[in-house]
């Protein structure tokens, strides 16, 4: 089965250097996974291509440490050319997660293939528009958010008169019927948020800071994955 069929989108850890408190990427990594993290994606806005070649190869590691490199996606935000070079030197990146104006999903299937994943996000304030017209044949999920305002990426949802547009549960119920394809939700998520989130259809969540940025990320990440798991079992 190709990760694209096997992709779990439920707990997703979003990572980069500038996001660990200085502590490897690659532990912080094998502590979300220790918890039940699904899917993991490089992301810096630092790092040269180089460093993210590296980053990549860690994250890897990690995973492949974990025994989860056939059940835990690895994906690169942005980065369709890093993503293509480690492959060549043998690191498994299963695919990219792309914004609007990032290269478009087409070169990203062409260049990685059939069996990768590819992840889109649209524009906060165009999201319900776009999933009832946008053509998603190519497209795995979409990366949905704010759920709140958050300093790791200020411009999300950023409306044209300066303010943040963020995503209601009701928005998110709406989107979840809507969407041809699953939805992972993100922005300034934290544990209190899960149970609402999960009880609005969509597939999963994302989260930077709420791992990342946590004392003891592996127990972070275990009440994520509990609460998700209780809220999609309740
Ligand atoms: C899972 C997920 N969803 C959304 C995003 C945001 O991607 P993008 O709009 O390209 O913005 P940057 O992350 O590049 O700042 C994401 N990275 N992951
Ligand atoms: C990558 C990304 N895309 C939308 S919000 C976001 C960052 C989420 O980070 P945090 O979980 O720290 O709010
Ligand atoms: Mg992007």
């Amino acid at each position: 089965m190709s990760m694209r069929d096997a992709l779990d989108i439920s707990s997703y850890l979003v990572i980069g250097p500038e996001n660990t408190c200085g502590r490897p990427v690659g532990d912080v990594i094998s502590a979300a996974l220790a918890a039940g993290f699904t899917c993991v994606q490089v992301r810096s806005k630092v790092c040269s291509a180089r460093e993210l070649m590296a980053c990549t190869d860690e994250a890897a590691r990690a995973i492949e440490r974990a025994g989860a490199s056939e059940k835990v996606a690895l994906l690169i935000d942005d980065r369709l050319d890093v993503a293509f070079a480690a492959r060549e030197t043998g690191v498994k990146v299963d695919g990219v997660h792309v914004g609007q104006s990032d290269v478009p999903v087409e070169a990203c299937r062409k260049l990685l293939g059939p069996d990768a994943v590819v992840g889109l996000s649209a524009r906060a304030d165009e999201m319900l528009e776009y999933v009832k017209t946008a053509d998603m044949s190519l497209v795995d999920y979409l990366g949905v958010g704010p759920l709140h305002e958050t300093p790791t990426k200020r411009d999300c949802g950023l409306a044209a008169d300066g303010t943040i547009i963020t995503k209601s549960i009701d928005d998110l119920r709406e989107l979840a019927i809507a969407s041809p394809v699953p939805i992972v939700v993100g922005g300034g998520v934290k544990v209190a948020d899960i149970p609402l989130v999960a009880q609005t259809g969509v597939d999963g969540f994302f989260v930077v800071s709420a791992v990342c940025g946590a004392s003891d990320p592996e127990a972070a990440a275990r009440e994520l994955v509990c609460a998700w798991r209780e809220a999609k079992a309740s």
